[in-house]
């Protein structure tokens, strides 16, 4: 069902976020992240973001990398903290002595990442040397699944190794009171009531009773029917990003501007400027795990291309992330037959009064975790508690 021209009434305004009450500062400490990234970018995306947001609280941080290429554009050397410090993937361990050259007083593995065997070596002397031995931490993928409260916190003795008998803790990021919560940074709610929607959208040439939607997605099997249903919408602005959504859409045959749709693809940007582009938009089709965290917080209509795995375990993943979101039945049909979990029948576009059903859905989930403690004030406490 495509709603007539005109009848979209884009909301232009953001729903504010409740001002979140000042943290007290947390003692400083040097953090060491580790990052490996695997391919596509929320890895260094969220290790980045995790960075950035401990330097924003007064910690010190070390970001190891053995690829921050995409920072290049994700974070402009211009915006960086001078409180983080960006290095390659270590060959070696770092020096002995205290938290200036030896291993930091935190020690982060994102995503189950390996540290090398000589930091393992450096951790456990550290843990011989201080009074606070380094607290040792796993952080793990984004899963709305049952299985992410129960492992959330657990301890992880290492069984051998220069490391042995010491502790890995995992903290789990995640959408309810029993995780780890999600990142959020403090400027956020300040950033969102100072967006100006219809501004940014008028630079596209994006009225305001357009329909404006992103795509930020791997190859979704709907994306040809998507854009057809666009094309007989009209007006409606599809805004594609770079890498692999413009690639699988490139690939459409005979795909260019028609009266009714018009396409942009954009350049790669920062992430505050991705964040804008998710405000501006009234349906964002996003993926992998950061820019779906970042679309809640966007409190638009959304729709998320999942991290697709050979196995399918990524259904289960799916599933249990529309579970959460209490999705209603088109929202979480569109889910199925956008990621391929369901094929055959027709993708319906939402109408008016649909996409005004999945703003609510989005609005009450983003309100909920509002109410929650972000990943980082999490992780603080738990370093604290641990130390
Ligand atoms: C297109 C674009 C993305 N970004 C940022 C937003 C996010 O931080 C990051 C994209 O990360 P994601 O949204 O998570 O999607 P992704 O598909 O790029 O990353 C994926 O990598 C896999 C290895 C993981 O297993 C997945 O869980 C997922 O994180 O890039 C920008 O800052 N500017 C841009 O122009």
């Amino acid at each position: 069902m495509v709603c007539p021209v005109g009848a979209v009434k884009a909301d232009l305004t953001i729903a504010p976020m409740d001002f979140l009450p000042a943290q007290a500062s947390p003692p400083r400490r040097l953090w060491d992240i580790f990052c490996q990234v695997i391919d596509n970018h929320g890895d260094i995306g969220v290790c980045w973001r995790l960075a950035a947001d401990l330097a924003a609280r007064g910690q010190r941080v070390r970001l190891w990398c053995d690829d921050a290429s995409a920072l290049a554009w994700m974070a402009p050397p211009a915006t960086r903290s001078r409180d983080i410090e960006l290095l390659g993937w270590p060959a070696q361990a770092p020096g002995n002595g205290g938290a200036s050259g030896g291993v930091g007083d935190v020690v982060i593995e994102a995503f189950g990442c390996e540290i090398p065997p000589a930091w393992a070596a450096a951790i456990a002397q550290a843990a011989r040397e201080r009074p606070r031995p380094p607290v040792w931490i796993n952080l793990e993928y984004l899963s709305a699944e049952g299985y992410v409260e129960r492992c959330h916190r657990l301890p992880s003795p290492i069984q051998s190794g220069p490391a042995q008998g010491l502790t890995r803790w995992f903290f789990y990021p995640g959408f309810t009171e029993r995780t780890g919560g999600l990142l959020r940074e403090g400027g956020l709610a300040a950033r969102q009531q100072a967006f100006d929607r219809q501004a940014w959208r008028a630079r596209l040439g994006i009225a305001s009773r357009a329909l404006a939607v992103s795509l930020f997605c791997y190859e979704p099997p709907a994306l040809a029917e998507l854009v057809a249903q666009l094309r007989q919408h009209g007006p409606a602005h599809l805004l594609v990003a770079p890498g692999r959504a413009a690639q699988a859409l490139q690939r459409l045959p005979a795909v260019q501007d028609t009266a009714g749709l018009a396409l942009h693809l954009l350049p790669y940007v920062s992430q505050p400027q991705f964040d804008e582009m998710l405000w501006a938009c009234d349906l964002n089709l996003v993926r992998g795990e950061d820019s779906l965290v970042r679309a809640l917080w966007a409190g638009q209509p959304l729709v998320w291309n999942i991290y697709p795995q050979h196995d399918d375990a990524h259904h289960a993943k799916l599933h249990a992330f529309l579970d959460w979101l209490d999705a209603p039945a088109s929202l979480r049909r569109f889910h199925l037959l956008w990621n391929g979990v369901q094929a055959g029948s027709p993708l319906p576009l939402p109408s008016t009064g649909v996409l005004a059903e999945w703003r609510a859905c989005v609005h009450a989930a983003r309100q909920s975790l509002l109410q929650r403690k972000d990943l980082l004030t999490q992780l603080l406490g738990f370093v604290e508690e641990k130390s």
